[in-house]
């Protein structure tokens, strides 16, 4: 743990609990978090005289499966060394922790979340287990937020340089108002003043009372965040792609769900959602023009390995070759579709877990 930070000498690890998370993550601290992760791969990819001495590393495996009778569970276990807690500050950290989750699709016929797991924070210089963290909100914002910043790196940043006042507005659409389709609607609202001004957002879901629903929710969401965008549930997913700028699909569908015609000639899609494999919810013809950008080789090399596209790298990759110019840029062409195709990694849960555990010892020093 840092030298800033106060560790857990109990014997007993903290539980910090899902209330507790939804009070500690903030979305724009969780956004430097992730970042962070997304660089410590990357760097650490890069041959050892080419990596970055003031950038984190990382060691992270491709995470393994267990096929249980009614879904699976996922061990994800991840280092990253060397991060920075947040932006500006130049405090650094390593963390080790390991994230346990399971997927049980059947779950919302009885009332329960679809996704369920927990972060294990270890100490990396004892090896203690020092807290756990529970992990269904803070998933739903670390998965948010990665593609939030995929988005920003590969298609907001890039449009940002090229209008006179540096700003955007975007019209997104949500394909699928499960879980993670509310997260990722709510994560663009919330964080408007840092990326893009959003002024239109489009929603399907196979079920319409959920898009229903999701509109109702992103209603008070404008109220309570002083924004004036227009919410519509579309009856199809081609209305729903309809001119929009930002794409999420988070669906568990196997079958295609988006197709070339849907979408306009410059689009960014995040892709979130599994089905049978990852690259299940878009059909070929958007894979054979677009460009894709995946979080981790390593995961991509398991379970991506029958997706038939253009990957042109990780995203870390393209944040660590900005403001370098004596490196290839790695940018999407302009004017084309840009594709995040988000596996989900165990970096991403070490630097968000330690955020909130780092976050809950501030809250409770004067108990410690
Ligand atoms: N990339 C990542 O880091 C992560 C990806 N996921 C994936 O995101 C997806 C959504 O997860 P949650 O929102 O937590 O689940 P959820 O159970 O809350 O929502 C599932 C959504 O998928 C839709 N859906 C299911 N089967 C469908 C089909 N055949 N056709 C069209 N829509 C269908 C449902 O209507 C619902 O909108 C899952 O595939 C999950 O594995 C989840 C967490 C992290
Ligand atoms: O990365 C992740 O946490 C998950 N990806 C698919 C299900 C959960």
């Amino acid at each position: 743990m840092s030298k800033h930070a106060a560790t857990n000498t109990r014997s007993r690890p903290m539980f910090i609990d899902e209330d507790q998370v939804k009070q500690l993550l903030d979305w724009n601290e969780a956004r430097y978090a992730i970042e962070q992760s997304f660089v410590s791969v990357s760097n650490q990819a890069r041959d050892p005289v080419a990596r970055f001495a003031d950038q984190p590393v990382s060691s992270q495996p491709a995470r393994t499966f267990v096929q249980a009778e009614g879904g699976v569970l996922l061990c994800m276990p991840g280092f990253v060394g060397q991060h920075r807690l947040a932006s500006g500050s130049s405090d650094r950290a390593s963390t080790l922790a390991c994230k346990l989750i399971t997927s049980f699709r059947k779950n919302a016929s009885i009332g329960l979340p679809s996704i369920n797991g927990e972060v294990f924070v270890f100490n990396s210089t004892t090896g203690k287990l020092e807290a756990i963290v529970e992990a269904n909100h803070l998933t739903g914002i670390r998965t948010a937020t990665a593609s939030l910043v995929a988005t920003d790196h590969l298609f907001l940043r890039p449009a940002r340089a090229r209008t006179p006042d540096g700003t955007v507005s975007i019209q997104l659409g949500i394909v699928g108002c499960g879980f993670q389709g509310m997260m990722h609607a709510i994560g663009f609202v919330r964080t408007q003043a840092a990326l893009a001004r959003v002024r239109v957002i489009r929603l399907w879901n196979r079920t319409p009372g959920r898009a229903t629903q999701l509109k109702e929710v992103l209603t008070e969401e404008a109220k309570k965040t002083g924004s004036n965008y227009s919410v519509f549930v579309c009856d199809t997913v081609e209305d729903c792609c309809r001119d929009c700028d930002v794409i999420v699909t988070a669906t568990g569908s196997s079958e295609p769900l988006v197709y070339r015609s849907f979408l306009k000639p410059n689009v960014h899609i995040n892709a979130v959602g599994a089905g049978e494999f990852h690259h299940a919810e878009l059909a070929q013809d958007v894979y054979d023009e677009c460009q894709v950008y995946i979080d981790h080789q390593e995961g991509a090399r398991k379970e991506l390995a029958t997706l038939r596209s253009n990957i042109v790298g990780e995203v870390g990759e393209v944040i660590l070759r900005e403001n370098r110019p004596q490196e290839e840029s790695l940018l999407p062409k302009p004017g084309g579709i840009s594709v995040f195709q988000s596996l989900g990694m165990a970096t991403e849960d070490v630097t968000v877990g330690r955020l909130v555990y780092e976050k809950y010892l501030k809250a409770h020093s004067d108990q410690m």
